[in-house]
């Protein structure tokens, strides 16, 4: 008989990098009760059936922060294989929005120019070595 592999999809996650003027971003620590709680991330979660990636990311963020993004610009795409799930995440930095961010899901967040809460996701970590570049660039500007 031949032999099949099945190999599941990943799940589609959207991330939000939300980008003060100064560089500082924003991230939030995983509240209790989900896998890697209390690890540090940058907003976001799963996309819906139906949902385009922006429209899934305009509504976690409102979900948990309670702030509406008017931008959102696709930055990168990073996919990794976790014991709980296989995640393809789509990272956007978003500069504009309206509101100020809450802990709507009873989460810590912290403003930060320097990266430097621990842990963080492992999926996440590259992502802050090429945001500093990110960022190094837009202040030789
Ligand atoms: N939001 C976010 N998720 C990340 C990052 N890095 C990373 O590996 N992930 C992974 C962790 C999770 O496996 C997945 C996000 O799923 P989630 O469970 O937080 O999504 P959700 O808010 O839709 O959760 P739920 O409704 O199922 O409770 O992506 C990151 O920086 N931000």
């Amino acid at each position: 008989m031949a032999e099949t592999t099945t190999r599941k999809a990943p799940v589609e996650v959207v991330v939000g990098i939300l980008m003060k003027e100064d560089g500082d971003v924003l991230l939030g620590q995983r509240p209790d009760g989900k896998p890697y709680a209390g690890y540090w991330e940058f907003p976001g979660g799963k996309v819906e059936p139906g949902e385009s990636l922006f429209e899934a990311l305009r509504r976690e963020l409102i979900e948990e922060l309670g702030v509406e993004i008017l931008d959102g610009e696709p930055w990168c795409c990073v996919e990794h294989v976790y014991p709980h799930a296989h995640v393809r995440l789509h990272f956007f930095i978003c500069r504009q929005w309206r509101g100020e961010p809450q802990s709507l899901e009873g989460q810590a967040f912290a403003w930060q120019g320097h990266v430097a809460v621990e842990p963080l996701l492992p999926a996440t970590i590259p992502l802050i070595e090429w945001l500093n570049r990110l960022r190094w660039k837009t202040d030789q500007v």
